[in-house]
């Protein structure tokens, strides 16, 4: 029976396509999955036509309406028929002509590449490159080494002739699509083995079969990282019918390899830069571990926000259709998980959680009565960052505690005041009926390793900023079993102002950790410039503290405008520039709920939305959009509230000195060196995830003085 497969290029332009002519390639499956092979070419609706001058008798187009095409690869063989591209029909015509299909001799899988256009480019390059001075920018790497990773001839001679990136960003659309991402990483300064691992490894794990050079049916069915065969008119439709969602059918073949790896002997690691696909790798693995659940075994699916919450739940709905299965998933924040363990135990006292500008002068209040004369916010960050996070319950123990990673002396004579103020702390909060969120973590911590483990496993996404008090919480919540924890996270990403590494925390996941490097979210150019904000500055890995983390090897390969910078004279000035800004993007055909405007401050956002409003644009903030269904109207929040989101167009706004760095954010350093370095990078993060949230297009803008991350990191010109 003949099927029409589908290429993740096609996906790749699917959004842009108007729903007659989805209709129209819905249409044109069914008629794929109806006729015979026989019936099929001879269809004069579908007109299956060869083209003349075309590089490949096999690349063909079929007609999707009176003006589409869609460009077709026809193997000789077999019968299933692969449909790359939907154009209008004179840009499908000349782009079918260019392409050329292969099968990779290495990866086995399906290539398509722009044959005519690298033929007619590629003789002055080479012209170029004998006479340039440059090194040319393969030359460490052995033909041999560059043939192990699946670079065929054809490629093996046009990477041959190019002498720097700039060079390779003009080859690498034309490129077959695993062969550019292998010169890509290794021009980044990837090694071999880096990349073998990244691209050759999970390519090979699909097959073990020999290779036939011309049996397209098996290899199609191994090109799964980019060819997806639809068995149902009702899948296809909803994937038509929801043009993101592509990441439900296509992994990267280094994704795949992380989500659906059988089993891990222990807790396992998935790393990456934003919008790599962590999130989507933590769906697929909650996905494959529910396809293995013994009776009665549940899983806890974890993230940061409320918000965060609400994008899982949409996201396993759309990828495990059976809702008893969905059952077995409880999705929640952590403080969510442990607001429940605590409110079930049998004694459960109904206590009100503290709300963190609250807490500071409670600290006040105790240090007076106990005659402690250093900073309130000196406590604060103790109690955090050594009594809680090591879980200490006596003055015995604090007394012995390692306070390394804190910048603030402490004699040993200091210690039994710090504790007897921090006793008159909680005793204070237990009077009055209230917690912390991380004593609620803690008691819950407590109450599980009492009571035994809920869920067989936990998957934790935006692990990054988790603090130990949470992890003890989340280790309680599986036992220590293969497959128990699952952790997704980017220490790029760190805004709270913690650093806690998995291995202090005694959660070890080396040999079970990957990174991913690929970014499907925005485009190259606006990656290059929020990258250059954090290039230079040490990032403590997740797993180890006294390692770093690089963003090697990190690229999109989707291309368009780099960011919009704006510099306003005043704050009111800013704001009508933004309000101009959200007009362009709705008059280019953005809906407003795909564009999000970002602030340090909740007090700038609620002005954006007043702006924004009186200018006759529909515009809420993001919880308030989530809670009233507020689904046409632009969104608004903070930059800690955009944290995991993404949005097609993305305004950065109040981008000034004196909102980025915070300075109440920052730990003075004369009150902890430490502590302030960490609290500086978390502010400089925190502008780095607010501008990687776009998908399309970025505009940043500031009033009076621009952001010192902006002047330093070189991204703006003054
Ligand atoms: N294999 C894929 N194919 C197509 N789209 C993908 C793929 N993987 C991820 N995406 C898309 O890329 C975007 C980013 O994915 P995701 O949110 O999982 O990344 P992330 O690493 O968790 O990001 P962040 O750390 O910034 O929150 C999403 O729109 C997702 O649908």
């Amino acid at each position: 029976m003949p099927q029409l497969a589908f290429d993740i290029g096609f996906f790749a332009e699917l959004p842009k396509l108007q729903p007659p002519v989805r209709k129209g390639v819905l249409d044109a499956w069914d008629k794929f999955d109806r006729l015979t092979l026989d019936q099929l070419f001879k269809d004069q609706g579908l007109k299956l036509e060869s083209l003349k001058n075309a590089e490949d008798q096999q690349i063909r187009t079929i007609r999707i309406d009176q003006f589409w095409r869609g460009v077709v690869l026809a193997p000789p063989s077999g019968d299933t028929f692969v449909l790359l591209r939907v154009m209008q029909h004179d840009k499908a015509i000349a782009w079918a002509k260019k392409q050329k299909s292969s099968i990779n001799q290495v990866t086995r899988a399906v290539e398509i590449r722009d044959a005519a256009t690298l033929d007619a480019i590629t003789p002055a390059y080479e012209q170029i490159a004998e006479t340039s001075p440059k090194e040319r920018l393969f030359a460490k790497f052995s033909d041999g080494d560059l043939k192990a990773l699946g670079i065929d001839d054809e490629t093996l001679r046009q990477a041959r002739t190019l002498v720097d990136k700039e060079q390779l960003e003009v080859f690498a659309p034309l490129l077959p699509q695993d062969q550019r991402e292998v010169l890509h990483f290794l021009a980044d300064g990837c090694t071999v083995e880096e990349v073998w691992q990244e691209i050759v490894a999970p390519a090979l794990q699909a097959t073990t079969q020999p290779l036939d050079a011309m049996d397209y049916e098996t290899a199609i069915q191994h090109t799964r990282a980019r060819i997806a065969l639809v068995t149902a008119s009702e899948e296809l439709r909803d994937i038509l019918e929801k043009p993101f969602a592509a990441w439900r059918v296509f992994l990267h073949p280094s994704q795949r390899k992380v989500a659906y790896r059988a089993s891990y002997s222990g807790p396992a690691q998935v790393t990456g830069g934003p919008g790599t696909g962590k999130t989507v790798v933590a769906l697929h693995r909650v996905k494959h571990l529910l396809g293995h659940l013994r009776d009665g075994d549940r899983i806890l699916l974890t993230t940061y926000t409320n918000a965060l919450v609400n994008a899982l739940r949409s996201g396993l709905e759309s990828l495990v259709e059976d809702p008893e299965l969905r059952d077995r998933v409880d999705i929640s924040t952590v403080d969510g998980f442990a607001s429940r363990v605590v409110a079930e135990a049998p004694d459960a006292l109904a206590l009100r959680p503290l709300m963190n500008n609250e807490e500071e002068s409670r600290w006040g209040k105790a240090a007076k009565a106990t005659g402690f004369t250093g900073s309130a916010q000196f406590l604060a960050q103790e109690y955090r960052h050594v009594i809680l996070a090591q879980g200490i319950r006596s003055l015995a123990e604090y007394e012995s505690a390692d306070r390394r990673g804190r910048g603030s002396r402490l004699s040993a004579g200091e210690r039994p005041l710090v504790w007897e103020t921090a006793e008159r702390f909680t005793a204070g909060l237990a009077e009055d009926g209230a917690r912390t969120w991380l004593q609620t973590c803690a008691e819950a911590a407590r109450l599980l390793e009492e009571k035994g483990p809920q869920y067989r496993h936990v998957v934790v996404d935006e692990a990054q900023d988790l603090h130990p008090a949470q992890w003890r919480l989340l280790r309680m919540a599986a036992p220590a079993r293969p497959d128990d924890l699952f952790i997704a996270g980017d220490p790029h990403q760190r805004i709270y102002g913690s650093k806690v590494s998995l291995k202090s925390l005694g959660i070890k996941v080396t040999g079970r950790s990957v990174k991913l490097r690929k970014n499907y979210r925005s485009t190259q150019e606006i990656l290059r410039w929020a990258t250059a904000l954090l290039i230079g500055r040490p990032i403590a890995q997740l797993e180890d503290e006294n390692r770093n983390e690089t963003l090697l090897g990190y690229r999109s390969a989707l291309h368009g405008d780099g960011p919009a910078l704006h510099a306003a004279e005043t704050e009111e000035a800013e704001l009508d520039t933004l309000v101009a800004q959200v007009r362009a993007w709705r008059e280019a055909g953005v809906g407003a709920a795909e564009i999000g405007v970002s602030a340090r401050f909740n007090k700038t956002c609620a002005k954006a939305i007043a702006h924004l409003k009186d200018a006759g644009v529909p515009a809420a903030s993001l919880r308030a959009a989530d809670t009233t269904g507020g689904s046409e109207a632009v969104r608004v929040g903070t930059m800690h509230s955009f944290k995991g989101l993404e949005f097609r167009c993305v305004a950065v706004i109040g981008a000034n000195d004196g909102a980025l760095p915070f300075s109440k954010a920052v730990t003075p350093p004369d009150i902890d060196s430490q502590q302030h370095e960490t609290d500086m990078m978390s502010e400089r993060c925190l502008l780095f995830v607010a501008c990687t949230r776009a998908r399309d297009s970025l505009y940043v803008s500031w009033s009076g003085e621009p952001s010192p991350f902006l002047v330093e990191s070189g991204v703006i010109a003054v």
